[in-house]
């Protein structure tokens, strides 16, 4: 299956299990990887036969400012849910978030989760 792949959206926000993620928040780095047929848009040049990543980009940036949450994963699951509402052409969505930054003592680059959804119907 051919991807679009969007990297690296930096957004800052205040989602986190723990108090202190709340009041003073922190930058969530997201990846997505979207699974669709590009082969039309690949022949015929037309915007309209594929997914147009900067709305895309918008969609994601709405989600994540949005109401705070407590895990990434739910963050996660929200974003896959809308995409799938909202672009028919999707097929399977892969969707990573990392906190570059947690409240959390110790050596280490980043934590972060990916979670993978596939269309039901
Ligand atoms: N699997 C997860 N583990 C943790 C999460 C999370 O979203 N998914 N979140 C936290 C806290 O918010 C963390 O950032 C600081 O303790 C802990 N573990």
């Amino acid at each position: 299956m051919d991807k679009i792949h969007i990297n690296g959206i930096k957004i800052y926000s205040y989602h986190g299990a723990i108090k202190e993620e709340r009041v003073l928040g922190q930058y969530f780095i997201i990846d997505l990887v979207l699974h669709l047929d590009l082969s039309m848009a690949a022949r015929t040049d037309d915007l309209s036969q594929t997914v147009h990543y900067g709305e895309v980009y918008e969609l994601v940036e709405t989600i994540v400012k949005g109401e705070a949450v407590s895990l990434i994963e739910h963050l996660a699951g929200k974003i896959n849910a809308q995409l799938f509402d909202r672009y028919a052409k999707i097929v399977e969505v892969e969707t990573t978030i990392t906190k570059p930054n947690p409240p959390i003592d110790g050596n280490y680059d980043s934590v972060g989760i990916t979670l993978k959804g596939k269309r039901e119907r």
